[in-house]
């Protein structure tokens, strides 16, 4: 789904957010993700026009069931990368050729991107998006959240300092460790103990 308010061709804001229905729908604070779509809307109200492309790749792209079983993981003290890892699950496997399409479909030539990912750019860039700018998407963390947005910051190299920058300066950021996207979008997962995600 994208929700787009107005267009122009360039440098325009764009948010690729991912959907979160723990704390979206049911209010969950263990995560930013709700604050996040939330700044993003607002800062597009504000800044008008930009785009906000939402895609169902719940819980980095293992859906739901898998999700809530990485936070019963979670409960027991495993960070969110490790409890993915103890499931046999990549720690991330979201997959962003619609944004592509999209933006080609609307015309868009460049885009100020709202997030704190840097691998999120470099995949958007490997497909064709001209990224000309980041936008930080920061939420201040409350007591349910500090710890996971430590394991962001420290194991998945997001940019949580506070600080705009350019697409450049993220390009030495430490890579995360681990599986990336391994498995192939074409077909049925690698894994065995994979529950297709909802979709
Ligand atoms: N597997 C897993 N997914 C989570 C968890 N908490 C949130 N998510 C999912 O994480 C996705 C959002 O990814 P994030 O890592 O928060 O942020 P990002 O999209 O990579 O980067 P930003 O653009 O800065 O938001 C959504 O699909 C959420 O459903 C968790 O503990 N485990």
């Amino acid at each position: 789904m994208s929700v787009l308010i107005a267009t122009r061709s360039l440098q325009v804001p764009l948010r690729v957010h991912d959907a979160c229905f723990t704390s979206e729908v049911l209010g969950s604070l263990k995560c930013d993700c709700s604050g996040q779509l939330q700044l993003a809307m607002e800062y597009i109200q504000q800044h008008k026009p930009g785009i906000v492309i939402y895609l169902q790749q719940e819980g980095r792209g293992i859906g739901l069931a898998n999700k809530i079983a990485a936070y019963a993981l979670q409960e027991k003290g495993l960070d969110t990368v490790d409890a993915n890892r103890a499931l046999g699950l990549p720690d991330d496997c979201r997959e962003y050729s619609s944004v592509s399409n999209i933006l080609r479909d609307l015309g868009v030539k460049s885009v100020k991107l709202m997030t704190n990912n840097p691998r999120k750019i470099r995949v958007l860039e490997r497909l064709g998006v001209k990224v000309l700018e980041r936008l930080p998407c920061i939420v201040a963390p409350g007591a349910l959240n500090v710890h996971y947005l430590a394991t962001k910051r420290l194991r998945m190299s997001h940019l949580l300092e506070g600080e705009g920058s350019t697409v450049d300066d993220d390009q030495d950021k430490e890579e995360l460790e681990g599986q990336f996207c391994h498995w192939n979008h074409d077909g049925e997962s690698a894994l065995s103990s994979f529950v297709e995600p909802d979709r």
